[in-house]
């Protein structure tokens, strides 16, 4: 394995918002490595470094072992940005042309088309193409000069589940023959049905950077699915135990199976179905289980499930921003009626709905994760 690219303590800076910020990082030869971050994150920006569209304001970039200003460096260097520009009266096969034309070693027209899938659009003009055949097109002309290294952002966006499997094996396909690849994406299924390394930035910093495998263990959370009784789970009183006796013992009333149950040890996040039923991620599904029956709480249809990536990468993500949003959480709790769910997720990429009732979170630091 050969370091193909490198940022060494690497800031960007776009007047006040520090879009990158220290981030120190390698790519070796031979792997997929997944580029994870919600948006604004720092992923393109990181992208446009490793380009030599963008100089950094500290730190060093090097690819190949020289500077990615050089052009001559980014000849082995393929690229599909985020948005692409085709120009519409030319032919497919006539766009595959002038591209590979810049590249002293190029795949012939015929077999990246049919590498890609698109060998029946050859003559087709692009202004023709549907949204997923020129992203198709432009994935695959970063493959046309035969690159040892190729940077692709978000490759698939607009893609229909059919084309987006198509292209997957595709990018296996090329790997498989040699290319590394780096990959960023909102997909967080891409991510985990291509990638092998991931690298996890919010903020312009680095959270994780391992394995695929790695990464969801070192979040290691768990998914408990269960249902408590009454609707919403609130007000339940049915249970024995140190939980009823001390919902009875509650003045106000206000105690709730619930609230007793997300301060059960190991509980990083609650999230809510449509019927109402929550979802926990814990750290440790058979402490939490012993707990939840040592505290009489009433509980029905229990199901246990590994965490996805993408709730790991939610749980990492979130975790600094939670003391945050706990403090929203409570001032929302204060206006919100009983009962109303509170939207306590403030960023885009947030699925989860904090119930009014929970105010202890105990998810991990980035230093406990990252
Ligand atoms: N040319 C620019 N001028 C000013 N700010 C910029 C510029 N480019 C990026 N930024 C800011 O830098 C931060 C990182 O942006 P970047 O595009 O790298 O994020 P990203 O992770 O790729 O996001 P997305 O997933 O939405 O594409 C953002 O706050 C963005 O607004």
């Amino acid at each position: 394995m050969t370091t193909l690219a490198s940022l060494e303590n690497v800031t960007r800076r776009f007047g006040a918002v520090t879009a990158l910020d220290d981030v120190s990082l390698d790519i070796e030869s031979g792997s997929i490595v997944g580029l994870l971050g919600p948006n604004g994150a720092g992923k393109s920006t990181l992208l446009s470094l490793l380009q030599g569209l963008r100089a950094p304001d500290a730190g060093t970039v090097t690819l190949f072992g020289s500077s990615p200003r050089d052009a001559r460096t980014r000849i082995r260097l393929g690229c599909t940005p985020q948005e692409t520009a085709l120009p519409d009266p030319l032919r497919v096969g006539e766009v595959v042309d002038f591209v590979g034309a810049h590249f002293p070693d190029r795949v012939p027209t015929a077999t990246l088309a049919s590498r890609f899938g698109f060998d029946d659009l050859l003559r087709r003009q692009v202004g023709s193409l549907s949204g997923g055949q020129k992203r198709r097109l432009s994935v695959a002309l970063a493959f046309v000069g035969r690159p040892q290294l190729v940077l692709l952002d978000e490759p698939t966006t607009g893609l229909d589940v059919d084309a987006r499997r198509t292209l997957w094996n595709a990018l296996r396909r090329e790997h498989a023959s040699g290319t590394t690849v780096v990959v960023t994406s909102h997909y967080l299924e891409e991510i985990e049905a291509l990638a092998e390394r991931v690298v996890v930035i919010d903020g312009g910093r680095v959270l994780a950077d391992d394995d695929l495998g790695r990464v969801l263990a070192q979040v290691g959370v768990t998914r408990v699915s269960l249902a408590l009784p009454a609707a919403g789970a609130q007000d339940a009183r049915g249970g024995a135990g140190a939980a009823s006796s001390a919902m009875a013992s509650d003045a106000r009333g206000a105690a709730s199976v619930l609230g007793v149950v997300e301060q059960l040890p190991g509980v990083v996040r609650t999230e809510f179905d449509e019927r109402g039923e929550p979802t926990f991620s814990v750290t440790d599904s058979d402490a939490f289980v012993t707990a939840l029956v040592r505290e009489g709480v009433p509980f029905q249809r229990l199901r246990i499930r590994g965490a996805t990536l993408e709730e790991a990468f939610l749980t990492l993500t979130h975790s600094d921003t939670d003391a945050a949003d706990a403090a929203d959480t409570d001032a929302a709790v204060d206006e919100a009626p009983p009962g109303a769910p509170v939207e306590s997720d403030r960023h885009p990429s947030r699925h989860s709905t904090r119930h009014p009732s929970s105010t202890t979170t105990t998810a991990p630091t980035r230093k406990e994760v990252a």
